[in-house]
This record gives C-alpha cells, structure tokens and sequence, in this order.
C-alpha cells in the first residue's frame, strides 16, 4: 500500500464512478476487474431492500475462475437513495472520514454510488471519495442523446479538484459522434465502448474483457497507480 497526500492508505487500482445511476458503473467494473485480473470493492451500497447488491451481481459476473476478491462494503443500506439520505433513513450516521480501503494483494476497482455530486455524509459527495481514494477516475458514461452534457460536467467537476482522470467508457449503442464530441470537448480518452449485451452474464463479461484492446494496454498503469 502506498499512502499518498490525502494521508490515507491506498492500493493500485481505479475508482469507478458514472454520470448518473443506473448507466453501467457495475457492469463496466465486473469488465475491467477481469481484464485487470482485479478485486472489487462498492464502500457504499445502498437500495438493497429493493435491488441486486452490486458486489453479488459483479461476483456473478465474474464468475469462480480468476481469484478475484469481493471485499465487503462499508456500508449498507435498505433505501433505493444517495448513502447520505438512505443512512438518515434508518437513523446511521456515515462518516467518511473513517472509511478505509481493504488491503488487496490485486489492484482494486472502487464503484462510486451514482455519480460524484452524490452526497455521502453531511461533508463529502462522491468525488471526495474519489480525493480520498487518490486513484485513477474511469468515467462510465450513456452513449447516447444526452451524454455529451452530463460527461463534460463531470470531467469538469473531476478537473477542478485535479484528480486523475484515466478516461471515458461510453456504454450503450456505438456513437462515434458522442465518442468524437467527448475526446475533443473534455480532452480525455474513450477508453472502451460496451455496446448493449444481449445478456448481461459471465461469458458477456469476459469476452468483452477480451475485445477490449485499451484495457490490456492499461493493466500496467492500473498496477501502478494508487
Ligand atoms: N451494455 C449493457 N448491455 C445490457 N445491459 C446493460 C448494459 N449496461 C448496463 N446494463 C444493465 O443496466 C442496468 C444498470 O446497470 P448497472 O447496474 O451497471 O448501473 P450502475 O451505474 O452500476 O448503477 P448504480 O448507481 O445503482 O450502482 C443493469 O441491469 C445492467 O445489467
Ligand atoms: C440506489 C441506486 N441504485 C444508487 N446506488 C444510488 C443512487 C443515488 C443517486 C442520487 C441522485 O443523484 O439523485
Ligand atoms: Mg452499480
């Protein structure tokens, strides 16, 4: 582990985080975790009274083969809502402050919850996670109407606290339009495009863990990073 200037432990690894909910941020960990031959780790899981928990779907997702280590979340919640308003529903208190990340032998994919503006405690959003973390952003994003906007928000949002951007991964139907409009308005590499899986299961994962050329290009970065 290396211990960078946030003062807090560290490992290799990514922090994944994602325009919005909803837009591809587990599925695209379970993709680079195999390509990387990562672990997985979701500090803040909420929804689970309602929906799948992200660290069993990315464990499916990967399947038994490859060693991968879930680590446990942080903390869980039953609301369907942002860490900071699921904790005030069942009367927790969330202090980032505190969160430690797992020590790993593999480097480590982070999945955010939503996206950076997303608040966790009464002091930090997401992207103070990301600070906190000191790894490398992947920024999964829509391919379609709609992105170009939410994209260069958020890489604005990342730039103006100087963190580390590795690149866009643009899910969804192939738009080399939305893909060209991104690399030139947020000066930042699309890293890999996910087209829509007819399923959404290990075989899906790991053949595109396997088509993806820029993922084995940067499987040496990610172990350095951190
Ligand atoms: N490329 C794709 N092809 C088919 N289905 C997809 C694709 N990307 C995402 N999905 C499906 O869309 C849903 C949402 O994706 P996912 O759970 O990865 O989003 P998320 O950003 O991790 O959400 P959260 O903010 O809740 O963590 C899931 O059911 C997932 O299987
Ligand atoms: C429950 C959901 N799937 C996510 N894990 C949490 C998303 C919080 C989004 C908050 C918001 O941006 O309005
Ligand atoms: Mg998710």
């Amino acid at each position: 582990m290396n211990v960078p200037a946030t003062g807090v432990e560290t490992c290799p690894g990514v922090f994944v985080t994602g325009t919005d909910t909803d837009v591809g941020k587990t599925l695209v960990s379970a993709i680079l975790a195999k390509a990387w031959g990562a672990d997985y780790w979701k500090p803040y899981q909420t929804g689970v009274a309602t929906l799948p928990d992200d660290t069993e779907t990315v464990a499916a997702l990967l399947g038994p083969e490859g060693g991968h280590v879930l680590h446990a979340p942080a903390c869980v919640l039953q609301a369907p809502l942002a860490p900071w308003a699921a904790a005030r529903a069942e009367g927790v208190t969330i202090e980032m402050a505190g969160l430690r990340p797992p020590r790993t032998a593999a480097p480590l994919v982070v999945e955010g919850a939503g996206g950076l503006y997303v608040p966790v405690d009464d002091d930090h959003m997401m992207i103070d996670l990301a600070a906190r973390l000191a790894l490398p952003v992947v920024l999964v994003a829509r391919s379609t109407l709609g992105t170009i906007n939410h994209t260069l928000l958020s890489l604005r949002a990342l730039r103006a606290q100087a963190l580390p951007v590795m690149g866009v991964v643009m899910n969804g139907p192939p738009s080399p339009g939305n893909r060209e409009a991104l690399e030139r308005f947020g000066q930042v590499p699309v890293i890999a495009e996910i087209p829509r899986l007819e399923r959404v299961d290990a075989v899906s994962v790991a053949v595109a863990a396997a088509r993806i050329p820029a993922l084995a290009v940067l499987a040496r970065a990610v172990r350095q990073a951190g």
